[in-house]
């Protein structure tokens, strides 16, 4: 796995290769080779994972029979299911009590919602997209960790290969006008796409219901999901050969009447490092 290519201080090499040896959790070793090591993102990855660059499984549920799917800590249901290209609607993800917790731990965080600039690559305020956000780093709390797990056993995507959740809040007009939540301008998948690859899916919970509006829209697919507390909703928008998606074009419709909370979570192709 460690080729010759990479020159690093061979005392850092030894201590990653002795701790892929030992069975250390890769996660641990990639982000203290960064952090500890001062090795360069790319070159700590290929070190660590190796330079077959892996891809989530697409079509996960195309053969699913089951309308329930056991999941470590709970039982989540299958609403609604497009093959292609994937889109599915998951009921029970969360509990009415652990919405209202990341609600309420969430209320004193949000700020206005930026977007990557296309010129620049960098957060930007936009008209497109008018909620209010906050950040999350992984595992940010134990409620985050569970939500995180959930995740990634429903997509069979490992919990890694996701940034940390955003929790965000529309009220009354709020929306996100439709985009794409891949990476599409040059600057911006050079500055966002470097270590941790493209986007390639993008998990949404609704921690709200909405009396009306707020439906989260696929205009080129005339598919329409309404907010339903504790629903899921996954869509992914990359195949196994690396091929974007631009049905996944999708908008959050503005609220009418009620308030919108959801969180997301975005996929990666690879491990996601927050610098
Ligand atoms: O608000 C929604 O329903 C969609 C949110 C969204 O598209 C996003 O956060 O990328
Ligand atoms: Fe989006």
């Amino acid at each position: 796995m460690i080729t010759e290519k990479y020159s690093i201080d061979p005392d850092w090499r030894n201590w990653i290769d002795t701790c892929l040896k030992k069975g250390c959790d890769k996660t641990e070793v990639f982000t203290r080779a960064i952090k500890g090591g001062g090795i360069n993102p790319d070159t700590a990855f290929a070190l660590t994972y190796g330079e077959q660059k892996p891809r989530p499984k697409n079509k996960v549920w195309s053969n699913i029979q089951s309308n329930k799917i056991q999941l470590s800590d709970r039982e989540v249901n299958v609403i609604f299911q497009s093959i292609d290209p994937e889109i599915i609607v998951f009921g029970n993800v969360l509990s009415d009590e652990e919405c209202d917790s990341l609600i309420e731990l969430s209320k004193q965080k949000v700020i206005r919602s930026l977007v990557v600039g296309a010129d620049t690559g960098n957060p930007t305020l936009h008209y497109s997209r008018t909620s209010e956000s906050c950040s999350y780093q992984r595992g940010a709390t134990s409620l985050h960790t569970a939500i995180e797990e959930r995740i990634s056993q429903l997509v069979n995507i490992p919990v890694e290969n996701g940034e940390g959740l955003q929790v965000l809040n529309y009220r009354s007009g709020q929306e996100y006008k439709a985009h794409y939540d891949y990476f599409t301008s040059p600057k911006s998948i050079e500055l966002h796409c470097k270590t941790a690859g493209q986007r390639t899916g993008t998990f949404i919970i609704y921690l709200s219901d909405v009396e009306a509006g707020g439906q989260t829209t696929f205009p080129k697919l005339g598919i329409s999901v309404a907010p339903k507390k504790g629903n899921g909703l996954f869509f992914s928008y990359m195949n196994e050969q690396g091929d974007l998606d631009d049905r996944s074009f999708h908008s959050g419709h503005p609220v009418i009447e009620g308030e919108k909370w959801i969180c997301t979570k975005w996929l990666r192709e690879r491990p996601y490092f927050t610098p």
